[in-house]
């Protein structure tokens, strides 16, 4: 085996996970459950440094791991049929005890949906046949859920894992969506037609009049599918929140499958046409009618050119706030989004000075014949070539750089001679260039650069600063965006679609 491919545990390899997630300080040890759970031994091997392991690209494993972790952990029984969606027990929580925030925030007036400040209810959209946020809300913080779906096996499975958990059965409902064409709200709605957690975002958004429910983003995806929201939520029902892991795909061949985990999805649970962003635009617009039925309306966002996209779509509906967080899975980043209608009990500073110290950005449509390694060497090779010290850790796809004020001087004064060479990669001397920084702060820089796959094609490069206070912040700020347009001048010329996934960097 090769170096690169021992992977080191550490705390830079173990995802990133919420404080009060189960699995924060004490991550599932597979050699106990084992020992445990005879159905789960045989998916265990040893790898030569002595540690247990299990192949992440079998589904059996992963779904086995799921089951044992529910009963170890949460006194849960589950199951899920073959090929279904497979969710990872620490990752589902995080997102959990990220509404867990939201809902003991002071951001909204404290009434919660019954009135009587007992029971937090919550609305699962597409709980899917794992019915995983319901079992896990229910069964870690005692909340009710209605967890809707649409298709059969999904409704069967998330029916069979609710009545085989009595101590929890009474909280949660599943609710069928119906597939038909029908009128809700006056709407015709088609029928046939998918750590450490941080904020990164905190707006107070500015309301918009709400002359018409057609939103200037329309033009580019649109949801034509089942109900989502409108015709599911009864008349005057109320809920605390709604939440969604919405399905992220456009077709199946985007959703490609990961060569290295096997989580199982079926077509129906990982694609609809519009993809993710058309799904949350409906959850948007329906938010816009139901306003107040819910306090918090959040979803997962598995890209962040669609975050973006969708932010200024809840500032074209006139939301009173809105909030963002990045979950960070292993390599895979994904962020929530929240937004509400209600109004907030104080003021919302902007976090603009904090946001400044995690940049990021996407590679998107990248050519086939390259990989995050690839990216990680190239980020190597830019700061390097300007003198910077680089260590970079190949198995947690991340380099801690630090740079003086000289490097960083170097850098922003410099424009690349040519992003084709990328061994002997060398600056040229830009005298006149307006942006340089010959006058930044003294101290060392010292920031890390991680690379995360987030779909096939599609890379995240993100950038923390070690210390966030650092006078030199200023010139990270300014720093990144070159070495954005490096790697993507480098990485992502062609923008022809590579086996059926385009580039969207134009949208
Ligand atoms: C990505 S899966 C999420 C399953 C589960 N919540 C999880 O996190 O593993 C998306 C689910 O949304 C369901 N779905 C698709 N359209 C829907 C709609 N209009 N209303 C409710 N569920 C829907 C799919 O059937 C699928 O089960």
């Amino acid at each position: 085996m090769t170096s690169k491919k021992k992977r080191k545990r550490s705390t830079v390899e173990r995802p990133t996970i919420h404080p009060r997630n189960k699995y924060s300080d004490n991550p599932p040890d597979f050699g106990l459950l084992a020992s445990l759970y005879p159905t789960f031994e045989p998916f265990v091997f040893y790898s030569r440094d002595g540690r247990p392991r299990i192949d992440w690209t079998d589904f059996n494993a992963t779904r086995e791991l799921t089951r044992v972790l529910l009963h170890h952990d949460h006194a849960l029984n589950w199951w899920i049929p073959d090929g279904q969606l497979c969710p990872t027990v620490p990752n589902r929580s995080n997102y959990i005890h990220w509404i867990e925030d939201l809902l003991s925030s002071d951001i909204l007036t404290n009434t919660n949906a019954d009135g009587n400040g007992d029971i937090v209810r919550g609305f699962d959209i597409g709980t899917g046949a794992n019915c995983i946020y319901p079992l896990l809300g229910a069964s870690l913080l005692g909340w009710s859920f209605v967890g809707s779906d649409v298709t059969d096996v999904a409704l069967e499975w998330a029916e069979r894992n609710v009545k085989n958990n009595p101590q929890i059965s009474d909280l949660i409902e599943i609710r069928k969506v119906d597939n038909g064409e029908e009128r809700s709200n006056g709407q015709l709605v088609d029928g046939e037609s998918g750590t450490h957690l941080y904020d990164i975002e905190a707006i107070k958004a500015e309301p918009a009049p709400l002359a018409s429910l057609k939103l200037h983003s329309d033009v580019h995806k649109s949801y034509h599918g089942p109900p989502v929201l409108l015709g599911v939520v009864r008349d005057g029902e109320k809920f605390d929140f709604c939440m969604c892991n919405p399905p992220f795909f456009e077709t199946m061949e985007e959703a490609g499958l990961n060569p290295k985990t096997s989580c199982g999805g079926t077509p129906k649970e990982m694609v609809c046409p519009g993809g993710e962003e058309a799904f949350i635009s409906r959850i948007i617009r329906d938010s816009v009618q139901l306003k107040q039925s819910f306090r918090w309306y959040t979803s997962l966002v598995g890209r962040k050119s669609n975050l973006k996209i969708l932010i200024s779509r809840l500032r074209e509906v006139g939301v009173t706030i809105v909030k963002t967080t990045e979950f960070v899975q292993g390599q895979t980043c994904r962020w929530g989004l929240a937004w509400s209608f209600m109004p907030p009990s104080r003021k919302i500073i902007s976090s603009h000075v904090a946001e400044k110290n995690v940049l990021s950005f996407t590679l998107e449509g990248l050519q086939r014949k390259y990989s995050a390694i690839h990216v990680l060497e190239s980020v190597e090779s830019f700061f390097c070539s300007a003198g910077a010290s680089c260590k970079s850790n190949a198995s947690a796809f991340t380099i801690d750089i630090t740079a003086s004020n000289d490097h960083c001087d170097t850098i922003l004064k410099n424009e690349l001679r040519d992003v084709d060479e990328p061994a002997a990669f060398q600056y040229k001397q830009v005298m006149s260039n307006a942006s340089c920084c010959s006058h930044l702060p003294l101290n060392d820089l010292s920031f890390r650069i991680s690379v995360f796959q987030q779909i096939p094609g599609t890379l995240l490069v993100r950038g923390s600063l070690q210390h966030k206070e650092s006078p030199a912040a200023g010139a990270f700020s300014l720093m990144f965006p070159r070495l954005e347009e490096f790697l993507k001048a480098k990485f992502c010329r062609e923008k022809a679609p590579v086996d059926g996934f385009y580039s969207n960097t134009a949208r």
